[in-house]
């Protein structure tokens, strides 16, 4: 069973708050998420047409390199139908309220590091979820609004995949976000990130580039480099839509291994040559901010 909104876990976390009229509500909730995204330096919206291209572990790992380089940084997701930074970060908990703001709590990490996903809301984690569209996009409206992060240099958001309204909602909510586009090498993935390029530019938020996953990787056996989805597409792409390329991600099973272990490879092998490429993918990032 989901909770049937923010509002609702709250109460069941901290007692019934007296219900307000629903435009107060509304009122309350605009203030609400400006002043949560107000101490917020930089919002990074990650993004893929495809499903399944590694949005989530590139959001984890590029929040957890974030974070390394001594930013302070949230990760948040907002996948409604397939929230995945929970197990990522071994997060089984509900989420927790602050008793006197009555925001939602981020679960912290490290020093540098809190997670929040919209699992943490969900009771049974392993229900399906059928929401049509004006309840899924008010929750994620809520939501975004209703977590208190204090000061942060940067927050990480696991976009829901596509570009429907799901995506729309969070860029209404988050209109100062900029987006990083993720894509496999192969053509197949390729064109649907030109859909998500159009995507940013007809809702008119900045494009800081575009991440390759699961580009080729060298052999630990016979250190052959091997292209599993083709290579270099990416930059390719990149440099037809005038985009910068952050950086190309290899293919490495550890990621699987890690995911489900619940510790992201970037903090548990941080000399690794995957840790590495999202040290330049945070480089390339920073440097346009
Ligand atoms: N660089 C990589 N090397 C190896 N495996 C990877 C890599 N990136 C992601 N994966 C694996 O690919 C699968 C899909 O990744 P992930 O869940 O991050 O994708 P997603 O785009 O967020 O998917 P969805 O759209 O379904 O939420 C996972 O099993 C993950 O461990």
């Amino acid at each position: 069973m989901l909770y049937d909104s923010v509002d609702q876990a709250k109460k069941k976390s901290s007692g019934c708050p007296s219900q307000s009229p629903q435009a107060k509500q509304q009122q309350q909730q605009e203030e609400q998420i400006k002043s949560s995204l107000s101490k917020i330096k930089n919002k990074i919206f990650v993004l893929s047409g495809k499903g399944g291209v590694g949005k989530s572990s590139v959001s984890a790992n590029l929040a957890a390199s974030l974070a390394q380089k001594g930013f302070k940084t949230g990760l948040m997701d907002v996948d409604l139908h397939g929230p995945s930074l929970a197990q990522m970060f071994s997060i089984k908990e509900l989420l927790d309220v602050a008793p006197d703001q009555q925001l939602l709590l981020p679960k912290k990490i490290n020093d540098n590091l809190k997670v929040v996903s919209i699992q943490g809301l969900m009771q049974d984690k392993d229900q399906a979820i059928i929401w049509r569209g004006p309840a899924k996009t008010g929750m994620i409206k809520q939501f975004v609004g209703s977590v208190d992060w204090g000061e942060l240099d940067f927050l990480v958001i696991d976009a829901p995949p596509g570009t429907g309204d799901e995506p729309i909602s969070v860029v209404q909510t988050i209109p100062d976000a900029q987006a990083v586009v993720v894509t496999t090498p192969q053509e197949v993935a390729l064109a649907d990130v030109r859909k998500s390029i159009s995507f940013c530019r007809t809702v008119k938020i900045k494009t800081l580039g575009i991440v390759e996953n699961m580009g080729p990787f060298k052999c630990p056996h016979c250190n052959e480099i091997i292209e599993l989805f083709k290579s270099g597409g990416g930059e390719a792409m990149a440099k037809k839509e005038g985009l910068t390329f952050l950086g190309s991600i290899p293919f490495d099973t550890e990621v699987v291994k890690s995911g489900d272990a619940g510790s992201p490879v970037v903090m548990e092998n941080p000399d690794s040559t995957f840790s590495k490429a999202f040290e330049t993918i945070v480089e390339n990032i920073t440097k346009q901010l």
